[in-house]
């Protein structure tokens, strides 16, 4: 079992995020942080414990993080995810309340707690909480088995022309987490991009006939919406449960190791995730990237999760 610690700004992807990760059977959900992104702290943080009532997810600790960059101002995404941050489902009242402790004071006794490369953590958004838990206790570096993050994206990018949202809104975290010398996948745009929810997966959520199934149903009725709308797509990319895929079966995408470095000054090239795809890459390079995604077997885990949820009231 892959024990992990969600790093998440619910949004929509996120949402389905932790709901494959709570339905997987190969994965452990030890904790659940929340920072400001796709919407403030506050709205992030109270759609998480709205998809913890939703899933019946209990006996996992959500804990609150930083309500705004490093250095930089607060940029949220309304025109994707809505005013909520959540838009489309109605949201019940939350089950249980948000933990006493800070995220990064949460990710830093969680990973201290467990043995030695024993927990991944999975940021889905913003890097801000995982570049101070770092800094405030550097033995998480070595201590962490590795990260799986949503971000990035080595020739796409959709905040800028060559930047991704989680990593834009916070370029200073990021360099400080990819400069670290943890084990570090970037699932980016590139291959999120091929995780569409496409009219054959949606109807394979709806034959789950479950409320979770349902819930899930509204939030790719809006996404995809908000998607067509703002970006032109035909079907919206769910990214974020593409990291915790990996963590599940890294054989669901193809993946390749290359330097990958962050743009802090550039003018048109803030925030940007410069890999270096000359060969070889240095014996010493600690991250990669993916590429190429398994649609159905990606699609299939997600449903397969949904299925194990089973009904909640
Ligand atoms: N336009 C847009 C902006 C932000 C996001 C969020 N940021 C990442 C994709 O850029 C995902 O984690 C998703 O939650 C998605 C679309
Ligand atoms: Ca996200």
């Amino acid at each position: 079992v892959k024990k992990i610690i969600l790093d998440c700004d619910p949004g929509h992807d996120d949402a389905i995020a932790m709901l494959l990760a709570h339905g997987n059977p190969n994965i452990e959900l030890l904790a659940v942080t929340t920072v400001v992104g796709n919407q403030t702290l506050e709205k992030v943080t109270r759609n998480a414990l709205a998809v913890a009532r939703i899933a019946n997810i209990t006996g996992v600790p959500f804990a609150a993080g930083s309500a705004r960059p490093l250095i930089r101002q607060v940029e949220i995404a309304p025109d994707i995810h809505g005013d909520s941050g959540l838009d489309g489902p109605v949201l019940p009242e939350p089950a249980f309340e948000v933990d006493s402790r800070h995220a990064v004071d949460l990710i830093i006794e969680t990973i201290m707690s467990h043995p030695p490369k024993t927990v991944t953590i999975v940021p889905t958004a913003g890097l801000t909480n995982i570049a101070l838990a770092a800094r405030l206790e550097p033995r998480i570096v070595e201590r962490v088995k590795e990260v799986v993050l949503m971000g990035g994206g080595y020739h796409v990018g959709n905040w800028s022309a060559v930047a991704e949202f989680n990593i834009k809104i916070d370029p200073e975290a990021a360099h400080i987490v990819f400069n670290e010398k943890w084990p570090l996948t970037m699932v980016g745009l590139d291959l999120t991009h091929q995780a569409l929810a496409t009219p054959d997966v949606v109807e394979k959520i709806r034959a789950v006939g479950t409320n979770p199934a349902k819930f899930v149903l509204e939030l790719l009725e809006f996404f995809g919406t908000m998607y067509k709308s703002a970006q032109g797509f035909d079907y919206p990319p769910v990214h974020d449960p593409c990291a915790v895929a990996y963590v599940i079966d890294p054989s669901v995408m193809t993946t390749q190791k290359v330097p990958v470095d962050i743009e802090l000054t550039g003018t048109l090239t803030l925030g940007m995730t410069v890999a270096d795809f000359r060969s070889p890459p240095p014996a010493d390079c600690h991250t990669q990237v993916a590429v190429k995604l398994d649609h159905q077997r990606f699609w299939d885990l997600v449903v397969d999760a949904l299925e194990r949820i089973g009904e909640v009231k």
